[in-house]
């Protein structure tokens, strides 16, 4: 298996968040993390990157404990995360950032290489030059996405990659993000708040309820049942265009 989370536990202070994670994530797998404010989605990410410590669990990347990654986990793993700090550096720069990992004695042709490619990639070539603290939001996700992308991790760790865009920004994030795990054959963990979204968009979910996987699967767990369950309203759900589609 690519990544296995194994009983993952964590407390913020004596407060028990994640509660016994265990789910893999296969290559190619694009998998939203659903559940109300305060499941502990941002949690469980930042214990699958080492930004938090788990109480007890274990990582397996491609078979090896991450432990024994060491610094290499960033070579491995890239995190898009909820703020993202406008800096006054250009495109560019921010975007070679990403390369930081595989740095030693300055930037590398290789590292140049790369971020000119993704810049390629993502048509961000016409604002290589601008400041970042001068873009829009979308254009501004994009930059991150970039730069989590020059990583070339095998895994990416988004928490909330569209929040405050709009619905055509949304879309242009979400559509990269397909495109990039389908060409790069790379995975990609994403807490998403809007389910709609994350519906259209992606087709394995992780559903969360007080710490724990509620449910864990393709859209067959997508039922009004386990919606009501893990949000606690009362939804409908339709079918439109072969996609399901959250009405509350
Ligand atoms: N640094 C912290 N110290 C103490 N408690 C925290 C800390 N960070 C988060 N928590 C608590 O842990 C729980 C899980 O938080 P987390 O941010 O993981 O949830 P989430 O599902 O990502 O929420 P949201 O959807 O609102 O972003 C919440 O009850 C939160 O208040």
């Amino acid at each position: 298996m690519f990544i296995q989370i194994r009983d993952i536990r964590f407390s913020y202070n004596s407060v028990d968040v994640l509660k016994d994670i265990s789910f893999h994530i296969e290559k190619g797998d694009l998998i939203a993390i659903l559940g109300n404010n305060g499941v502990g989605k941002s949690t469980l990410i930042k214990c699958i990157n080492r930004i938090l410590k788990p109480k007890l669990g274990t990582i397996l990347i491609e078979g090896q404990y991450i432990e024994e990654l060491g610094a290499d986990v960033a070579k491995k793993i890239s995190y898009v995360s909820q703020q993202n700090q406008a800096t006054r550096l250009t495109v560019f720069d921010a975007i070679l950032l990403g390369r930081k990992p595989y740095v030693s004695w300055g930037i590398s042709d290789k590292d140049l290489e790369i971020t000119k490619k993704v810049i390629e990639m993502l048509s961000l070539h016409e604002i290589s030059m601008r400041f970042v603290d001068e873009l829009s939001g979308g254009e501004l996700q994009k930059v991150i996405v970039a730069r989590a992308l020059v990583q070339e991790p095998i895994l990416i760790l988004m928490d909330e990659p569209t929040n405050n865009l709009d619905i055509k920004s949304q879309i242009e994030v979400m559509n990269i993000i397909k495109r990039i795990i389908k060409e790069k054959k790379i995975s990609c963990l994403v807490a998403i708040h809007d389910i709609n979204l994350a519906l259209r968009f992606i087709d394995k979910f992780i559903l969360m309820k007080d710490g724990k996987i509620f449910s864990s699967g393709g859209l067959e767990i997508i039922t009004e049942e386990n919606f009501n369950k893990v949000f606690g309203v009362k939804v409908k759900i339709q079918n439109i265009d072969g996609r399901p589609f959250l009405l509350f």
